[in-house]
């Protein structure tokens, strides 16, 4: 038996993916740029074993088992399977030992899974990364960890990654590509303020098909938005202006559940929680005339606030006065 352990962080976007050109594939309709999280914090561990008396592919998440069979796993599972056998043909022979074998995949997310808290990207990225390391695969996995969840690309590198669109119909130019280091804005703090652990009620996927097909204002943000925000957002996190980059990062999660509101029928994922933080940041913001905080909201009411180090205890304080205990339900 061959067995490996890998633990992949969540991702968080500052500039929003939000729609597919091509479904299969998963290809994006605009580029966009994310910040991954240390491994300590939210994160999936996956475990993979090859063994010879494993009689079909199994997995299981979070203790119960799921189906193997979804398209987004078996994609995953043939391109390495295709890549390993690729090397095996160059000479590899311990790969084709394995090669033979099914696997169990076995995969655990310390955070709530299908929160809207990215637990695709970390567990499509683990699960991808696991694989190549089972198979002794090596190189260019991002292109195979989209093709389990668009976000999952942008988890394969640590620090701020972008996903840069491509235009390639075959996806060969669709990949994830770091854009600064782990190490390089050590005062940038992120925290995650839960209002709600629950499952979504439009998952991502389908959230993302009916926008393409209903909303005007997805197709003008992707064609005359996002490719310009894309430049200042890189330019302010080189600069580690965080100014520039609050403010980006705001406009771009309101512009991101503005589309969803104009996606018909519309798409609810703030609730009134999310609502009081978004009027908590920028009455601090105002207090002290400048963007000291940001929030950002991917597909649910959970907020990911930006801030720099010398603020964080503070906002903390303020948020636990805002939303004392009592009040049940509340971050
Ligand atoms: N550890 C994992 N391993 C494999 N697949 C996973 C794992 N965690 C989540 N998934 C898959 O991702 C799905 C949830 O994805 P979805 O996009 O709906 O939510 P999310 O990723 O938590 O939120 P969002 O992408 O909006 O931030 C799960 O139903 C499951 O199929
Ligand atoms: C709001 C988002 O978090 C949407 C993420 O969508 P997914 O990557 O989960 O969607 P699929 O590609 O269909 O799996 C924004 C982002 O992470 O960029």
């Amino acid at each position: 038996m061959k067995k490996v352990t890998c633990t992949a962080p969540v991702n968080i976007a500052v500039i929003k993916y939000w729609g597919k050109r091509n479904e299969e594939l998963i290809l994006p309709i605009n580029s966009s740029l994310s910040v991954t999280l240390h491994q300590d914090q939210l994160k999936t561990t996956t475990t993979v074993a090859a063994n010879r008396d494993f009689p079909e592919d199994r997995i299981w998440l979070n203790g119960k088992e799921d189906n193997i069979n979804h398209p987004r796993l078996q994609s995953c599972l043939r391109e390495i399977r295709r890549l390993a056998r690729k090397r095996r043909s160059s000479g590899d022979d311990n790969i084709s030992k394995i090669l033979n074998y099914k696997v169990h995949i076995c995969s655990v997310n310390n955070f709530p899974t299908a929160a809207g808290l990215a637990s695709s990207a970390a567990g499509y990225a683990c699960l991808v990364y696991s694989l190549a390391r089972l198979y002794g695969v090596e190189g260019e996995l991002s292109e195979i960890a989209r093709q389990g969840s668009g976000s999952a690309c942008r988890s394969m590198y640590g620090g701020f990654v972008q996903w840069i669109m491509g235009e390639r119909e075959d996806g060969k130019d669709s990949l994830a590509q770091q854009v600064e280091p782990e190490n390089h804005w050590p005062e940038l703090r992120i925290l995650i303020l839960v209002a709600s652990a629950e499952k979504k009620h439009v998952g991502s996927t389908a959230g993302m098909q009916t926008s393409v097909k209903t909303s005007p204002l997805l197709k003008h943000r992707a064609e005359s938005v996002v490719p310009g925000r894309m430049e200042e957002m890189i330019e302010a996190i080189k600069k580690k202006d965080f100014e520039a980059f609050g403010q980006l990062t705001m406009k771009d999660s309101n512009q991101f559940h503005a589309t969803c509101l104009d996606t018909y029928p519309p798409i609810f994922y703030l609730n009134q929680v999310s609502q009081r933080i978004i009027g908590l940041v920028h009455r601090y913001n105002a207090y002290y005339g400048t963007t000291k905080i940001a929030y950002s909201f991917d597909a649910g009411p959970n907020a990911v606030i930006f801030t720099l180090d010398p603020t964080v205890n503070e906002f903390v304080e303020i948020v636990k006065r805002s939303f004392p205990p009592e009040s049940n339900g509340d971050p």
